[in-house]
């Protein structure tokens, strides 16, 4: 893999940096994405903190993918900045930036005729030098043993990816970002090709992860309940604003679920074995042409 020219430099001099530690994970001010004359985000200002769990939630068109752009550094803010543990993302190097923050892509890994065991090991690109060595093969080698193993992947590693069902895919780039061992996860709705067996698996796994190492995880979710059962504070979006930010029993009320999408308002239940709110929606539940929300 190509070294970036000065990154080594940049490297030590984020490593020094003061203050680093205290600040947040993800910060944006007044950060906007626009495409053309289409302003998917407007400036916003939000703060994630190391080790938090929040999920992004929103209509279809809200601007969700585009924060996750913002935040990856896929898309360049229109106005504003994003930081990363207190640095402009525009300052961080490729491969530093991979150090620091993984994407976990809609779809999983492409079904492309390299093995399992091949896809782990692209996950290590951010360590290796320019000649593609590790500076601690062996370290390496048992951490992509120890992934592999609690993905329970172990069996399909010598497998090509063309021969693994989604679910299968899904669990092989979970390990190929724990391989890159991040601070940082974005998901982009990543259960929404899974069963329920693997939707829970994907959640789960993210979530002991999070809790074995205090990762932060920003999780773009189409289904409220299953934000609502794993994300600490959720942030729901309309039309590229902040509609409501707060934990799920704060946004996810009947009168924001049922304005922001259109919907008669749901049911909202809590059952203590679940831990927390589930919304229960009415069928043909539309709640006719208008949605009743403002934008502010
Ligand atoms: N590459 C692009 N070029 C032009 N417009 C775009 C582009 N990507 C997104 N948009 C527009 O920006 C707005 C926000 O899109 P975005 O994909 O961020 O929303 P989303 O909430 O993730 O939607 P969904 O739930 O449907 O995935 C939409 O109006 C969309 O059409």
């Amino acid at each position: 893999m190509r070294d970036e020219g000065g990154e080594a430099e940049r490297d030590a001099a984020v490593s020094s940096g003061a203050g680093e530690a205290d600040s947040p994970a993800i910060e944006l001010v007044g950060a906007a994405c626009r495409y053309g004359p289409v302003q998917a985000v407007r400036p916003l200002d939000w703060t994630v903190r190391r080790g938090e769990f929040w999920a992004v939630l929103g209509p279809n068109g809200s601007g969700k993918s585009s924060l996750l752009g913002l935040v990856s550094g896929a898309e360049r803010p229109s106005a504003g900045v994003v930081r990363l543990g207190g640095r402009p993302l525009a300052d961080y190097g490729r491969r530093e930036l991979a150090r620091r923050l993984a994407v976990l892509p809609q779809e999983g890994l492409p079904p492309l005729g390299i093995t399992v065991r091949d896809a782990l090991e692209l996950g290590r690109f951010p360590y290796r030098d320019r000649f593609g060595r590790e500076r601690d093969p062996a370290a390496a080698r048992e951490l992509l043993a120890r992934i592999a193993g609690r993905l329970e992947l172990t069996a399909l590693l010598p497998r090509r990816l063309d021969e693994l069902s989604g679910g299968q895919r899904q669990r092989a780039a979970l390990g190929q970002v724990m391989a890159q061992q991040p601070e940082i996860l974005l998901l982009d709705e990543p259960t929404s090709y899974l069963d329920i067996y693997y939707q829970l698996d994907v959640m789960e796994l993210v979530r002991e992860w999070r809790e074995a190492e205090g990762l932060t995880v920003v999780a773009v979710l189409h289904d409220l309940n299953l934000a609502a059962q794993y994300a600490q504070r959720l942030l729901l979006l309309r039309e590229g604003r902040r509609a409501a930010e707060g934990v799920p029993e704060a946004v996810l009320t009947p009168a924001n679920v049922g304005g922001i999408y259109g919907v008669d308002p749901p049911i909202v239940v809590r059952r203590e074995e679940i831990g927390a709110p589930q919304l229960l929606f009415r069928a043909d539940g539309r709640g006719g042409s208008t949605k009743p929300l403002t934008d502010e």
